[in-house]
């Protein structure tokens, strides 16, 4: 993630939450407490229909399924990038042990004595570290979240210091999981190359040299789950997000879809995949980056581990040439990776906001 000037951030003191979770405090800090409108439903009050619950993609029968299975498959693919920015993908190939033992070892750091998770402090207006992303001013909400964010590839954005010596194989697994993530995001975006109907090359000079970075997020249990969020509304700044949720974890993400927030059900062994705001853009908002954010449990703890794909900081965007016509005129800017990248980390989290960045504005008829 690019670096960002640090100088004239004043955030004030941000409590460490699970530090405040076993302090117990009588009422939740005002910090944490949102306005009215951003009070989040809970998943236990949303009622649930079938029809709720997001795609779910089968990556074997896109990799080797027959061709009828390829076709409902890739048709599955395309409405759901379409319609819900989000899908669910199982048999995606990546073995189940490692993806426990990710999540074995983000668990351990967090459990980790304070003193030690803040030997890699995220410093006010960063984003890699031990802290809170996206804080820049002492009058903003905070989130009921504790992160740990690192730079993996390529490596001249990783910041060695930051990587955690405790648990001891850390840096090894995570290693070996962004690994087959990144294999993973070049699959899907394979495939979703092919639901465009692009020719491969469209993507590939894009994603050569891809960037991606790791966030791991720890939600403590809250009190008042109904009165502060886990994070912020926001869509990704990434092209594809992956995103594990920890076993037996309670539902704590949510989408936005049709104005409603929709809790997204965890199954089993699946990984949660979203389209963020550079493929919005790439594919001329054809295939959509959906606002999201995470809530808290009164009782139950949760993890999330996400990894941001990219294109290359130096490369430049805007709706491919494809996607564009008559019928669908440009509504993206073109602009470089990097610029968007920087704007979208000194930014806070804040909906779809932040692609305004991209957007055209419509002409003001005279
Ligand atoms: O924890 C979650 O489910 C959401 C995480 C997320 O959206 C993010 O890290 O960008
Ligand atoms: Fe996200």
């Amino acid at each position: 993630m690019a670096p960002v000037p640090i100088s004239q951030i004043k955030v004030g003191h941000i409590d460490d939450v699970q530090e405040l979770r076993k302090a117990r405090p009588a009422a939740i800090p005002e910090r944490y407490v949102r306005d009215m409108v951003e009070r989040p439903t809970l998943a236990s009050t949303v009622p649930l229909s079938s029809s709720m619950h997001i795609p779910i993609i089968d990556l074997s029968k896109l990799v080797e399924g027959d061709e009828d299975q390829w076709r409902t498959e890739m048709v599955k693919l395309a409405s759901s990038c379409e319609e819900w920015g989000f899908f669910q993908v199982i048999n995606h190939g990546i073995d189940r042990s490692l993806l426990e033992t990710t999540e074995k070892i983000a668990m351990e750091f967090f459990m980790l004595p304070l003193e030690e998770k803040q030997k890699y402090p995220m410093a006010p207006g960063t984003v890699q570290g031990y802290g809170q992303a996206f804080v820049f001013s002492e009058d903003q909400k905070l989130d009921w979240c504790n992160m740990l964010a690192l730079g993996v590839e390529p490596h001249f954005i990783r910041n060695p210091k930051l990587w955690p010596t405790k648990p001891a194989k850390f840096s090894e697994i995570l290693e070996m999981y962004s690994k087959d993530i990144r294999k993973l995001c070049q699959n899907l975006l394979r495939f979703i190359a092919l639901s465009l109907d692009l020719k491969q090359e469209a993507f590939n000079k894009m994603f050569g040299v891809a960037v991606q970075a790791v966030r791991m997020n720890y939600y403590p249990p809250c009190s008042r789950p109904d009165l502060v969020l886990g994070l912020s509304p926001h869509s990704d700044g990434s092209a594809l997000t992956v995103l594990q949720q920890g076993r037996g974890n309670s539902v704590g993400l949510q989408i936005l879809k049709d104005k409603t927030w929709v809790p997204v059900q965890p199954v089993p062994d699946a990984l949660v995949i979203n389209i963020g705001d550079t493929l919005e853009v790439l594919t001329n908002g054809r295939y959509k980056s959906v606002e999201h954010r995470a809530v808290t449990h009164k009782e139950k703890d949760r993890l999330s581990i996400v990894t941001f794909y990219a294109p290359s900081y130096e490369i430049e965007l805007g709706p491919l040439p494809e996607l564009v016509d008559e019928n669908n005129p440009c509504m993206y800017k073109r602009y470089n990776h990097g610029e968007y990248s920087h704007h979208y980390v000194t930014n806070k989290l804040q909906g779809k906001k932040t692609l305004d960045f991209a957007k055209i504005q419509a002409k003001i008829s005279t």
